[in-house]
């Protein structure tokens, strides 16, 4: 019999969805704020259902030897190390839906608190005060809201505000003009844009090393004077210190933050400003969103753990356990070509389009279209943001059309997939196979054949096709100290535009791909990890 510990608060209907499906279960809900607690005892489980208290670190994972399955009752998997758990081979999945109105009515509920000031009213009153012309607030009809991060619960506060008559600005930059006209928001391109225009501004997109500090000291400078911020996203994504100085200097007039940089947060500089309102990370904590959570986190861990079937997963392809040996290598091409493009990617795609051709065609295209459109996905949205199951309901969301063709083979390989992606300003496609030794390669990028095998750190390059570049190049990474593990390069037609495709052995940083864009040869250089 499986064995689930649950060392968050979960709702208990998890504990008894996890009996009835044969799973033994231990019910430790404070366990997660025990880590040298739980690095003894979790090697006596298969599966771990946890919320944000519990972190699923590398150091707890070296401990998990029996670990199979880590279910995460919400959306925010930036408690687990999720390339630790893939090394280890440990499944995780997430609820992406199942909190997501409550979370946005958390938010609309911060923005009327901050803008009557409810609870130092509140306690104002209680206190005997009864400071009537101390609470002055502002309307909200009328009012900008500005929406940074417009995915399932962005799109839901904007929904509420509109019918709240507010306006409703968007900043999101995979946000399509068509999904921002079908939910009645106006689309600005730069939260530069964004901030001085927004009476309200409100967070929810992931935090992620790319949105790590958004709302620098830089760009708090950037509001419109007396407006109210709202984060019931992720903590970390706003400089706190900068923000409260905007608040003392009354450059903003009041901020509502649900959750913060450090948590559990004792002290934190927001919490002397004037005019700021604060929970505990409440956006998922009500009796609702908890029940949906907690009885899906309980279905697909007991899924996993009974069946083999994988749903929700976050490293893992949704497949059947007789499907899964003849997929596993064309999952690794899909996300192969999806890591790829969105990567390379760099305005909001309107298309994607795959082939598979030859024997590929026959097998479940499902989990390979679901995988790569999520490979795609990732680095737009975010680490966690979007799973095999969600990617294709995420995709459409934000107006991206998805089609299969299935085509004979031609050319020199017998079976691949490519991946053709339309952006609102190009198309661009890539290709990728099986090789004989069962492992992925690239063979060809915007039609131009090569072959390569994935690197953990690789660096693209669109150059022209004059002499010197490949020596170019190899001294200027030397130069930067940068080892080259593979080389592939191809081009289009002699003197015609070339591609190179390298493998090296670290992750390569903004100034080096600065200073190999700046070699007169390369018209694109960008950094790539797998
Ligand atoms: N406070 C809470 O208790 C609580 C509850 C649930 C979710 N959350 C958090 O809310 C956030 C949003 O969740 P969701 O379900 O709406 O996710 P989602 O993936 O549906 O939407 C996130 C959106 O952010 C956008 N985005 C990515 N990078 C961006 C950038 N640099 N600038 C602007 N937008 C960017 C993506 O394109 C996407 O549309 C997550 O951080 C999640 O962890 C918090
Ligand atoms: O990402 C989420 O789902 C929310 O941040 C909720 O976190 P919680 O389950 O710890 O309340």
């Amino acid at each position: 019999m499986p064995k689930v510990l649950i060392s968050d608060k979960l709702s208990e209907a998890a504990v008894q969805i996890f009996r009835d499906r044969g799973v033994e279960v231990d019910f430790q809900p404070t366990l997660g704020k025990d880590p040298a607690k739980l690095a003894e005892i979790i090697g006596n489980y298969d599966g771990l259902a946890i919320r944000s208290a519990t972190k699923a670190t590398a150091e707890i994972l070296s401990k998990a030897t029996n670990l199979k399955v880590i279910g995460r009752a919400g959306i925010g998997v930036d408690n687990v190390d999720i390339p630790a758990a893939s090394q280890k081979g440990i499944v995780v999945m997430n609820t992406p839906f199942g909190n997501s109105i409550t979370t946005a009515e958390h938010a609309i509920a911060m923005m009327f608190a901050v803008a009557r000031e409810i609870p130092a009213a509140d306690a104002s009153t209680r206190a005997g005060k009864w400071e009537k012309s101390k609470f002055m607030g502002v309307e909200i009809t009328g009012k900008t809201l500005g929406v940074i991060g417009c995915g399932n619960i962005g799109s839901i506060v904007a929904n509420r505000a509109l019918g709240l008559k507010m306006k409703v600005v968007a900043y999101d930059p995979f946000l399509s003009a068509e999904r921002a006209q079908q939910i009645g928001v106006t689309k600005v391109e730069t939260v530069e844009e964004l901030l001085p225009l927004a009476d309200f501004v409100t967070l929810h997109l992931p935090k992620t090393e790319k949105t790590a500090n958004l709302l620098n000291a830089e760009r708090v400078k950037l509001f419109k004077k007396g407006a109210r911020l709202i984060n019931c996203a992720r903590g970390g994504l706003v400089d706190e210190a900068a923000v409260a100085e905007a608040l003392h200097s009354g450059a903003l007039a009041g901020a509502a933050f649900d959750v913060f940089a450090v948590e559990p947060a004792t002290e934190n500089p927001l919490f002397d400003a004037p005019n700021v309102v604060c929970t505990p990370h409440l956006g998922a904590s009500t009796g609702e969103a908890q029940e949906n959570v907690a009885l899906q986190v309980a279905e697909q861990m007991s899924d996993y753990l009974m069946d083999g079937a994988v749903s929700n997963a976050l490293n893992a392809p949704s497949v059947t356990a007789e499907e899964a040996p003849l997929l596993k290598p064309w999952v690794e091409v899909a996300d192969m070509l999806g890591g790829f493009a969105g990567q390379v990617t760099e305005s909001p795609v309107t298309e994607i389009e795959i082939e598979f051709v030859g024997e590929v065609g026959k097998l479940n295209l499902k989990p390979l279209i679901a995988s790569l459109t999520a490979a795609m996905l990732r680095p737009i949205v975010g680490e966690g943001a979007v799973n095999m199951v969600s990617a294709p309901f995420v995709a459409r969301e934000r107006g991206m059309k998805i089609t299969e063709t299935k085509k004979d083979p031609q050319g020199a390989y017998g079976s691949y997939m490519r991946l053709i992606v339309t952006t609102e300003n190009q198309t661009r496609s890539v290709a990728g196979t099986v090789f004989s030794d069962g492992k992925p390669r690239f063979i060809q990028i915007k039609g131009i054949g090569l072959e390569a095998e994935p690197q953990q750190f690789m660096l693209y390059t669109t150059n022209s096709d004059t002499p010197g570049y490949i020596g170019a190049l190899g001294m200027k990474l030397g130069d930067l100290g940068v080892n080259i593990a593979t080389f592939a390069l191809g081009r289009a037609a002699k003197g015609e535009e070339a591609i190179a495709l390298l493998g090296v052995d670290a992750e390569l940083s903004k100034e080096t791909i600065a200073e190999i864009a700046a070699l007169p040869q390369v018209r694109q250089a960008k950094a790539l990890k797998f």
